[in-house]
């Protein structure tokens, strides 16, 4: 665990390296954001894109942060809030020179402008000194209001108590003078309701949450804070219109009581005073008196399922390791539970960890949680067609069609299993031709299992050295790499900063090329197409969507989109999986040698040196252990891929909505402490009993379970066993000359599928 823990801290700062290297990215491209035309601007803080300088300022006390800044840079000086410059004035001389030397030559102060703003600023001044400000009537107000005031704080005898509210009590009445023209008790509800509301939004206005949202609106919806303050002015203003109305009814014009009675006066003669404008002079008047600190509290909602505070615009983003975000979600369920939410960005997704919880969702709510959920680069490439992105009839359709050509071509039937061993040989070879020098396995196994699919979907394997192959197969293989990369995460959740995006416009073509190539192959098929014998799955596709379309059935779902996405998926979902499968295996016995011993024991005392059969495999236990100890530990899929709740449920005492993501954490179930013995080791005993007879266990779900389980299972199962043992019986794994066994790193390397570091091995031979 100690090495976990020292992986998880390196990755953290591995995941706030992605985000912020992607940012800078931005914010080249996007530099001329702050280009200014003319002239020089103010020096500051160098800001970050998008969020500006928004990480250096205190955001509860920014004054403090601006006076250090200013420090540095002088009193004239600008700050980036988000994306939105500001400058700002720092001490007596400067903002004198600028709002009192400068006042008359236009420049603004407070939210309003222009003449509306004059007129009113005016009629403020003025009425503030009939009814407030240099009268004696105004003084003589603020002493009555401090004898009321002493009353409260003598009902306290000397004991300690808050003097928060008598003193925003005392102080509002003053203003209630010069506005209404009378004072209220303490104890009116209809006074304490409208300063205690109004405190209270003052808190808010100044909070982080809503300076954040000040500087992206956009995200709006999802802050408490807006919509409590949206609420509090609302009812303020209503109480606000009710005192009007009360004072309309009584008004006299000739003895004005206060500023609403001039106001009203003046509004009958000047139409531009609305009364909205009044609502706004009232609030800018009592905000200036009510002083308060702002406090940010997230508000714990119902039943929801529980998860770290996530930030504005970021969610939890800048927690997780977007390259292993498996790893750190794995670490948030040992705080927060088995059923957590965290926020990807604007994006929340609930996260489901360990064995039971797993089961539990996936099998016994297999249809509430047995959606997918497209990323947005996975619906763009597959607009809702072919099985691995789709739902619906449409999924249900292609997703039965595939299983049956999956037995019909591949799975459990000898013709499959012939295939496998024919394939077998042609790897043996490659591996071979290196006689004895270290080489990088991944190519020579992508090529081999992607022949598999191959034969299965077209009717036919290729040559390693066929470029039209291998350049297919290099090009998917790359492109599984770019999807599950942290930019293209990035982008999934952030869409509008896609164009900057490297990677996905190199998702682009490679879509655009393996397309390409796939229409050249289904055309060649359809000039050779034969029903009566049909060679493979998209045989099998045309002469139904040919049967269809002579029936008249326009509706049908075999149409070429789903062709074409349904070919690209199994491409995409059947090579990669199995061959980094492979790869981890092989790996693992050239770091645990006397693991490899006891396989290749095994290997010649039950075989010998004939071809292995997938029906040897019930007398290889050990062997068979190994292959699934190898597929827990590499955990290739380790987080799914992203479900959707297709209604409402309440899920262990957690409601979850329809419409949420939902991330089964593979990880958690085939690491679950409470399943394995060792759950962090290579350790094939997981799957042996005391007589070293192989053992199924339940907790095993690299291939997931439920409605979205791997449709491939069995077809993987026979790959991994045959391509497994047929190199074992041939060769002897070692690390490359000069590198221990100690030496190889496990350190997977991540994405959507978890793959070993670059690395190299030797493939001895045996015979
Ligand atoms: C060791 C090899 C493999 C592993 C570990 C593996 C694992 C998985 C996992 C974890 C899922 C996601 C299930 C979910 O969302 O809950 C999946 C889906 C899928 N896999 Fe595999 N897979 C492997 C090989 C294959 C092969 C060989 C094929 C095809 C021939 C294949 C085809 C698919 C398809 C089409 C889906 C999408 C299913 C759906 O959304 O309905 N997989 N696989």
């Amino acid at each position: 665990m100690g090495m976990l823990d020292v992986f998880l801290q390196q990755s953290i700062s591995a995941s706030l390296l992605g985000p912020l290297v992607i940012l800078l990215l931005v914010y080249i491209i996007s530099s001329n954001f702050r280009s200014h035309k003319g002239g020089k601007d103010p020096p500051g803080p160098k800001p970050l894109p998008v969020l500006g300088n928004l990480l250096q300022l205190d955001l509860k006390r920014p004054y403090n942060t601006l006076v250090e800044f200013s420090k540095k840079y002088g009193s004239v000086f600008t700050i980036y809030l988000g994306s939105k410059k500001v400058v700002v004035l720092a001490g007596y001389k400067t903002v004198k020179e600028a709002l009192v030397d400068h006042f008359n030559k236009g420049h603004g102060v407070i939210w309003a402008n222009g003449d509306s703003w004059k007129e009113l600023r005016r009629f403020a001044l003025t009425n503030l000194r009939d009814f407030g400000m240099g009268k004696k009537a105004c003084e003589d107000k603020i002493i009555e209001e401090c004898h009321y005031l002493m009353e409260v704080f003598r009902t306290f005898k000397g004991e300690s108590f808050d003097t928060t509210q008598p003193m925003n009590y005392a102080v509002s009445n003053i203003i209630c003078s010069i506005v209404y023209g009378s004072r209220f008790e303490y104890d009116d509800p209809e006074f304490t309701s409208l300063v205690d509301r109004t405190n209270r939004n003052i808190q808010l206005l100044g909070s982080p949450s809503i300076q954040v949202y000040n500087l992206f609106p956009w995200i709006g919806k999802w802050f408490s804070s807006r919509k409590e303050i949206e609420t509090l002015f609302q009812a303020n203003q209503n109480q606000n219109l009710r005192l009007f109305s009360r004072l309309k009814e009584t008004l006299n014009p000739q003895m004005c009581r206060g500023f609403v009675d001039a106001f009203l006066v003046r509004k009958q003669n000047v139409q531009s005073f609305t009364s909205a404008s009044l609502l706004g002079a009232l609030l800018v008047l009592l905000l200036v008196y009510l002083i308060s600190s702002a406090s940010f509290s997230s508000n714990g909602e119902g039943n929801e399922p529980p998860g770290p505070t996530p930030l504005p615009v970021f969610g939890n983003l800048l927690q997780l390791n977007l390259k292993r975000l498996d790893y750190t979600l794995l670490q948030l369920s040992k705080k927060y539970g088995t059923v957590f939410s965290v926020s990807l960005g604007p994006k929340k997704v609930v996260v489901l960890a360990g064995y039971k919880t797993v089961k539990e969702a996936l099998l016994n709510y297999a249809d509430e949680f047995g959606e997918r959920d497209p990323t947005r680069i996975a619906h763009e490439e597959n607009k809702g067609h072919g099985i691995v992105w789709s739902n619906g009839n449409s999924w249900k359709e292609m997703r039965r069609f595939t299983i049956t050509n999956l037995r019909d071509f591949g799975m459990g039937r000898k013709t499959c299993e012939d295939k496998i061993i024919e394939e077998c040989h042609y790897l043996l070879e490659v591996f071979k031709n290196f006689k004895g020098e270290a080489f990088d396995t991944t190519q020579s196994m992508n090529y081999a299992v992607c022949n598999i699919i191959c034969s299965i979907v077209y009717g036919s394997r290729f040559e390693y050295d066929d470029p039209r192959f291998t350049s297919m197969v290099d090009q998917t293989n790359r492109r599984i790499k770019l999807v599950g990369s942290a930019s293209t995460q990035l982008y999934n959740l952030f869409p509008w900063i896609g164009k900057w995006f490297s990677d996905r416009r190199e998702i682009q073509n490679i879509n655009t090329f393996t397309r390409k190539q796939n229409l050249e192959i289904f055309s060649r098929l359809k000039e050779t197409l034969n029903p009566q014998m049909c060679r493979g799955l998209v045989d099998v596709f045309l002469v139904q969507q040919q049967s269809l379309e002579e029936s008249g059935n326009t509706n049908s779902h075999f149409h070429d989109e789903n062709l074409m996405t349904t070919v690209q998926n199994l491409f995409a979902a059947g090579t990669e999986t199995t061959s980094t499968t492979l790869r981890w295996a092989l790996l693992l016995l050239a770091k645990y040698p006397k693991i490899q011993d006891q396989v290749q024991e095994e290997l010649s005392r039950v075989i010998g040196s004939r071809q292995v059969q997938v029906e040897d495999r019930k007398n290889l236990p050990f062997t068979d252990a190994v292959i699934h100890e190898t597929q827990r530990l590499a955990n290739t899929v380790p987080m799914a891929a992203p479900h959707r709740m297709s209604q409402d449920v309440t899920f262990q005492g957690h409601f979850i909505k329809k419409g949420t993501t939902v991330f089964p954490l593979l990880t958690s179930v085939l690491y679950d402490e409470a399943e394995w013995e060792k759950p962090h080791s290579f350790y094939p005993a997981h799957f042996l009993d005391k007589d070293g007879k192989f053992v199924k266990r339940d907790a095993f779900m690299a291939f997931s379970a439920g409605r979205r389980i791997c449709p491939g299972e069995s077809l993987a199962r026979m790959e991994l066993f045959i391509f497994f043992t047929t190199l074992l019986q041939h060769f002897r794994f070692t690390p490359p000359p000069g590198v221990s066994e100690e030496e190889l790193d496990l350190t997977p390397s991540g994405g959507f599928t978890l793959n070993p570091s670059p690395h190299k091995l030797c493939a001895v031979s045996l015979m």
